[in-house]
């Protein structure tokens, strides 16, 4: 578990801030463990601002909802550089799907920690390919922080650190969940669709 860093209790102008990036597969986790620094931070009595790409609808239009139907409000934007003036006055600034933002985003996140927010980025760190996802390498090279987070792979049980994309779409955007994906671990993900695919069934521990 990633154990956070204090943030001390002046104007955000007078401390330092910090980015940390949470990245992996799809079902990995990543939005679980946003949620629960947000709502930790929430519980410090300090003040949230959290945001989305406006493209990603997949759960809910505003919320940012987990694959396990945690669920937070956020703020829907259409560009990385809104967001600053959007996040003005709080303490924490939490990001979720980051990979979807254009390349400002890492800009934008280090002007909100030069001026002493802790930012919190959640993002695919590759697509369907197995390729870097947009601006998610520049955020973890800049971010002080990167906790990479793994699922289980539905076909053998492994570890998984990939998205294995179900339909023949190259497009690099696909939104979807398990219609569309599947965790896989690097074997898994490298047979293809000669891995063949399964519903993941839970173990009966009786
Ligand atoms: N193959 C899988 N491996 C791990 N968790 C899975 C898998 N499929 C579904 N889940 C569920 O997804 C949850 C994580 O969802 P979420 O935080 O939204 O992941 P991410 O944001 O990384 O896609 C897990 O707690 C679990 O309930
Ligand atoms: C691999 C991959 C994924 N996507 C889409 C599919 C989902 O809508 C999101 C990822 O959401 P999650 O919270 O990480 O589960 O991204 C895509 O558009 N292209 C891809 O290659
Ligand atoms: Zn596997």
């Amino acid at each position: 578990m990633f154990i956070e860093p204090t943030q001390r209790r002046e104007s955000p102008h007078l401390r330092t801030g910090w980015i940390e990036v949470i990245s992996g597969s799809m079902f990995s986790g990543k939005t679980e463990e946003l949620i629960r620094r947000l709502n930790r931070a929430r519980i410090a009595r300090l003040k949230v601002a959290i945001f989305k790409p406006a493209i990603d609808t997949r759960y809910h239009d505003q919320n940012i909802v987990s694959h396990n139907s945690l669920a937070i409000h956020s703020t829907p934007v259409q560009k990385a550089g809104q967001i600053p003036a959007l996040a003005e006055g709080f303490d924490v600034v939490g990001i979720d799907e980051a990979q979807f933002f254009d390349a400002e985003i890492a800009d934008v996140c280090t002007k909100l920690a030069n001026q002493g927010q802790r930012v919190i980025v959640a993002g695919l760190d590759m697509d369907f390919a197995g390729k870097p996802f947009g601006c998610m390498p520049q955020l973890m090279a800049i971010a002080e922080y990167v906790t990479k987070v793994h699922a289980i792979c539905v076909v053998c049980g492994d570890m998984a650190h990939h998205s294995f994309r179900l339909l023949p779409s190259q497009e690099r955007v696909l939104l979807g969940e398990t219609d569309n994906y599947e965790a896989r671990c690097r074997r898994c993900f490298v047979l293809g669709n000669d891995a063949g695919s399964k519903e993941w069934v839970y173990v009966d521990d009786k």
